[in-house]
């Protein structure tokens, strides 16, 4: 039996767009995903959120599957567009009281709402204004930050800021694989640091309230794929890692990765502000990155991280997302948090889990066997993390549900639970089972 700490957090975790549906529902506004999923050849099968999981209609039968699960946590997103259609501005009722609905009745559940105010839906109107290359979003969601904190602050005892400044900023301005599908170095690192901005100018207003205050980041071990790459791996930490944890909880941006990208936007007062003090920090992990020094001509030196190519070593296990299955890599990375930050507060895993060849079998059941063993890996990593006295106060399996899996659609499937898109119907996996007897345990058997 692998116990976890009496009083630890067992969750599971959604956003907003991946499973709402009802994107023009009660007056919400369009979000930078309507624009991009609607952009042909952006998502997989040309798949959008228009309908995803039904969540807006569905949720209480949903949330009747977190009873079902016995989680004590439940990580959601507020959609802004829902909140704000126009990103500032005149405030939606409707979509306030939609949030408030939720909120209300995960209470009456004993469960806790973890709320993430931003998992990656812009409203498109501020993107008509540069969103994130643009300094005056961070005002935006502040106000933003404000107009929640007085709707929801007198019940809602986690906040979460951001889901992955990284993927916002480095996917979906600087690759352009992600919304709003802007490929330039220049905005990625631009975008980057307005989120931070807007992370450190809303928690002072979160902190008003009576939830405690943190910011999930998406953190992954860099290995080299041989001593050569050693380099090119530091860099690629730098930038996937480094980047985003020292202005958070060093208040300063790294030196080397600032000279390697020219770096010069912060303004006084930036860093103070993005260092503010953390209740919590909440990490997602999935895999380690493997690098090996690319030897191909770098678009632009400031491209974040395209110095190198990721190369997975083709004798790890992988998930359907390619993405190698390596459960030390959690305890690795959560020791290594502990050892180079000693202001970390205590963490969350707030985003953990797999996507594999899910079907439903001729008995109407999905076996789903390989998910469950990489949740028990994973699970059994973060006790030996845990072990080794790294403070960890629970975990949040991504996700409830199959849902939209951004530029991959429809066509992952991460859920405890499998959804029949035709139909909307929800059936437990063997893993939601299982995954309810660990939370029963509070713990590996
Ligand atoms: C490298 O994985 C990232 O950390 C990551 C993985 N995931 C995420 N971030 C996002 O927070 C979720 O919205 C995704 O659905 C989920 C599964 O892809």
């Amino acid at each position: 039996m692998r116990a976890m700490p009496e009083g630890f957090r067992w969750g599971v975790a959604t956003a907003a767009y991946q499973i709402e549906g009802s994107v023009s529902a009660d007056g919400r506004g369009p979000s930078i995903w309507d624009t991009f999923s609607a952009t042909p050849g952006a998502v997989r099968h040309g798949d959008t959120g228009a309908i995803a999981c039904d969540h807006y209609r569905r949720w209480k039968q949903d949330f009747a599957l977190l009873s079902e699960l016995g989680v004590s946590a439940y990580r959601f997103s507020l959609a802004w567009p829902r909140i704000l259609p126009e990103g500032t501005g005149q405030v939606n009722q409707s979509g306030l009281d939609h949030y408030r609905r939720l909120v209300d009745d995960l209470l009456a559940r004993g469960i806790e709402p973890v709320v993430t105010l931003y998992h990656w839906d812009l409203p498109q109107a501020l993107q008509d204004r540069g969103g994130w290359t643009n300094r005056a979003t961070i005002d935006a969601f502040a106000r933003y930050a404000e107009v929640v904190a007085e709707a929801l602050g007198d019940r809602v005892p986690r906040w979460i800021t951001l889901n992955e400044p990284w993927v916002s900023s480095f996917v979906g301005y600087g690759s352009g694989r992600h919304a709003p599908g802007i490929a330039d170095g220049r905005s990625a690192l631009l975008a980057a640091h307005h989120l931070l901005c807007a992370h450190g100018a809303a928690v002072p207003v979160l902190r008003e309230t009576s939830g405690q205050v943190g910011v999930t980041v998406n953190l992954s071990p860099v290995r080299p794929v041989t001593p050569e790459d050693a380099d090119a791996a530091r860099r690629v930490d730098g930038c996937q890692n480094r980047w985003f944890l020292d202005p958070l909880l060093a208040g300063r941006y790294p030196e080397d990765m600032i000279e390697w990208y020219g770096f010069a936007d912060a303004e006084p007062g930036d860093l103070e502000s993005i260092a503010a003090p953390l209740d919590f920090l909440g990490v997602n992990y999935y895999t380690r990155t493997w690098v090996a020094s690319g030897d191909r001509d770098v678009p632009h030196p400031v491209h974040p991280s395209l110095d190198a190519h990721q190369v997975l070593p083709e004798k790890l296990p992988r998930t359907l997302m390619g993405w190698t299955i390596e459960p030390d890599g959690l305890r690795e990375l959560l020791v290594r948090l502990r050892t180079d930050y000693p202001g970390l507060p205590p963490v969350l895993i707030t985003e953990n889990g797999a996507a594999f060849d899910d079907y439903v079998d001729p008995e109407g059941g999905v076996d789903d066997e390989e998910r469950i063993a990489f949740l028990a890996g994973h699970l059994s990593a973060l006790a030996d993390a845990i072990d080794a006295g790294v403070d960890v106060r629970g975990y949040f399996c991504w996700s409830l549900l199959d849902n939209f899996e951004w530029a991959e659609g429809y066509g992952r499937r991460f859920g405890l639970y499998h959804v029949d898109y035709a139909t909307q119907h929800r059936l437990a996996k063997a893993s939601a089972r299982w995954y309810a007897d660990v939370v029963k345990r509070n713990g590996l058997p």
